[in-house]
């Protein structure tokens, strides 16, 4: 294996100084309590950890240095992008994954698919700084899927919606364009969707993603529970796929730049209401309820929009500073 094989690139390259040479650059590949594992140009390793050094900090598809020989942690790579969410009653987030250049959000052509839900993940996987592709699985168990990749598609100025049958080989063909080599994807969406199906769809060929998870589940021999914990597993095509736990509630918090980039036809407007904090519910001279009396704009998405746009305020922290100044701690994807 390749470092660029891996998902590494300039970006990381240009963290490295003089005296990172002849460290060892390890993605890592699953991430439990007390242990990590790493893949590396010499396959997969056991990351030494540090006394001082708390697992749940790092993510699975981060970048580390460590020691050549004993594998020691040195430090973790700034990531290009990081998913994560706030869980209920956690004072920090939980970091699903890092380092993905896509998002897979799963749901599929039944039942589950819910724009309301969907708009969720949209605005997740927006605030990671990822690009995010609506996957609809059991296109096979419909008459028809064009009726919901219409719907998907509407959900986001752009965003690109594809169908599968998560159990055809066929998907890995349809996926393959975020799947190539050096890329990462991670699945997200609700229990049953076929996530799992999906996941043993792309990896199940490939000879590396049998050593890599092998590997692994050996570590773990000793009746520990793994299923729940995520890992990185190679994609037929070249690259890489994170699974995640399915998340059974997601409520929203700092997304305040994914919501603005998920419902861009809303917030593109609110600059020409006639006042500056408009709520866009019943002030005269609202541009956005102008839209929607024009017809231009859908009142259940407004109303979806204002739901979690609340909901956002309400749960994000917002530090106060001396004389009430209020300040918020630094956002964007560079963490
Ligand atoms: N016909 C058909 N069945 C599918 C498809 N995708 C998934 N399934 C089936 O749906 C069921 C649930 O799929 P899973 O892959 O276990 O779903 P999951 O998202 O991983 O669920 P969790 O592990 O609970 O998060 C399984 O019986 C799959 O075989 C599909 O595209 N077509
Ligand atoms: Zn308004």
């Amino acid at each position: 294996m390749t470092l660029p094989s891996l998902g590494w690139a300039s970006f990381f390259e240009e963290q490295l100084g003089p005296d990172d040479s002849g460290q060892l650059p390890l993605r890592v590949a699953t991430v439990h309590r007390s242990r990590m594992t790493g893949l590396s140009t010499i396959g997969t390793v056991r990351v030494g950890l540090p006394a001082h050094v708390n697992t749940a900090q790092f993510a699975v598809g981060d970048w580390v240095l460590a020691d050549p020989q004993s594998h020691l942690l040195i430090r973790r790579l700034e990531r290009r992008s990081l998913l994560e969410r706030q869980t209920v009653g956690a004072r920090v987030p939980q970091l699903i994954a890092a380092n993905l250049d896509t998002v897979f959000i799963v749901t599929s052509c039944n039942d589950d698919f819910n724009p309301a839900r969907l708009e969720r993940y949209l605005a997740l996987a927006n605030e990671a700084g990822t690009r995010a592709v609506i996957v609809l699985t059991k296109a096979d168990q419909t008459p028809d899927p064009a009726p919901f990749l219409e719907q998907a598609a509407a959900l986001q100025r752009g965003l690109e919606v594809v169908s599968v049958n998560a159990r055809s080989p066929d998907a890995v063909g349809v996926l393959a364009p975020w799947s190539g080599v050096g890329q990462t994807v991670a699945l997200i969406g609700s229990s049953g969707v076929g996530k799992s199906t999906l996941l043993n769809t792309l990896a199940r060929k490939s000879e590396d993603a049998k050593q890599a998870t092998g590997a692994i589940r050996e570590d773990d021999a000793k009746g520990r529970h793994t299923t729940t914990a995520r890992s990185l597993h190679k994609i037929e095509t070249g690259g890489w796929i994170i699974d995640t736990p399915g998340m059974r509630t997601l409520h929203v918090s700092d997304v305040s730049s994914g919501l603005e980039t998920l419902f861009a036809e809303i917030t593109e407007r609110a600059p020409d209401c006639r006042f500056r904090d408009c709520t866009h519910m019943h002030e005269p001279g609202c541009a956005v309820q102008a839209a929607v009396a024009a017809g231009e704009l859908d009142l259940a998405r407004l109303d979806r929009w204002r739901k979690l746009h609340n909901e956002n305020l309400q749960n994000t922290p917002v530090e106060t500073g001396a004389r009430g100044n209020r300040k918020s701690g630094p956002r964007g994807k560079f963490r």
